[in-house]
């Protein structure tokens, strides 16, 4: 049976590309977004993209970001793919997707079973869809709160692409996530740091290893 693929998003210095890599992690996200504890320049973000070896990919995590953003960021940033985190609408993602060529990973946030039906609109024009926890209204951050949702809305779901899960999750948790929902890719940023922004080579090693060694219920 094939391995669940992990997502270690938010990486900010050479040690966490290196960790990630070790670790058995099939993406590595850097994010783009000012108001983040991880938010990295376009310049710091080529550095550590360079690092990744072959095998790992490099996603750039953006939130309803421009075209001039997009242009800057992809002049300079080896990126494989694009994960978008914001309002962006079923257009804009085609849009993206066509103007750079790369495959672009739509987040959607749930909090509740009427969340789901936006996944609908995106099936068509996304690679992947990231299904992530809803942020609180009050929140800076659309996404990286470490807030988990209730599995059970997304429990043996298929959304006519890959799909990933996404919110709040830890080592100590993602086993369960997995088991729970058959998600064959998960992704974490808050859950494997030991602050805000601070990656954790040893929690991210035994994220990887928990995710990859939960139990997936076969497909039916
Ligand atoms: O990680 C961030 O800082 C971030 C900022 C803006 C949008 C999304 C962000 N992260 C994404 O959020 C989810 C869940 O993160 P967490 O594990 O609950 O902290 C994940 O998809 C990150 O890629």
């Amino acid at each position: 049976m094939q391995d669940v693929r992990v997502k270690i998003c938010g990486l900010t210095r050479a040690a966490d590309v290196e960790a990630v890599a070790e670790a058995g992690a099939s993406y590595a996200g850097f994010v783009f977004f000012p108001k983040s504890p991880r938010n990295v320049s376009v310049a710091q973000a080529r550095e550590l993209a360079v690092l990744a070896p072959v095998g790992l990919a490099k996603v750039g995590l953006v939130v309803n970001p421009t075209d001039a953003l997009l242009d800057e960021i992809l002049a300079e940033v080896p990126l494989d793919i694009i994960q978008l985190h914001g309002a962006e609408s079923p257009e804009r993602v085609a849009e993206v997707r066509a103007r750079y060529g790369l495959p672009v990973m739509k987040a959607v946030g749930v909090a509740e079973e009427a969340d789901l039906a936006k996944v609908a609109s995106y099936q068509g024009v996304a690679d992947q869809i990231l299904i992530d926890a809803k942020p609180p209204k009050e929140a800076d951050l659309p996404g990286g709160n470490g807030l988990a949702f209730d599995w059970r809305l997304v429990a043996g779901r298929r959304f006519g692409k890959p799909w990933m899960l996404a919110g709040g999750l830890t080592p100590e948790n993602v086993g369960t996530a997995v088991a729970m929902t058959g998600v064959r890719q998960v992704d974490v940023s808050s859950g494997v740091e030991s602050a805000p922004g601070v990656k954790d080579a040893g929690t991210i090693r035994a994220f990887v290893e928990a995710a990859r060694g939960a139990k997936v219920p076969p497909r039916l």
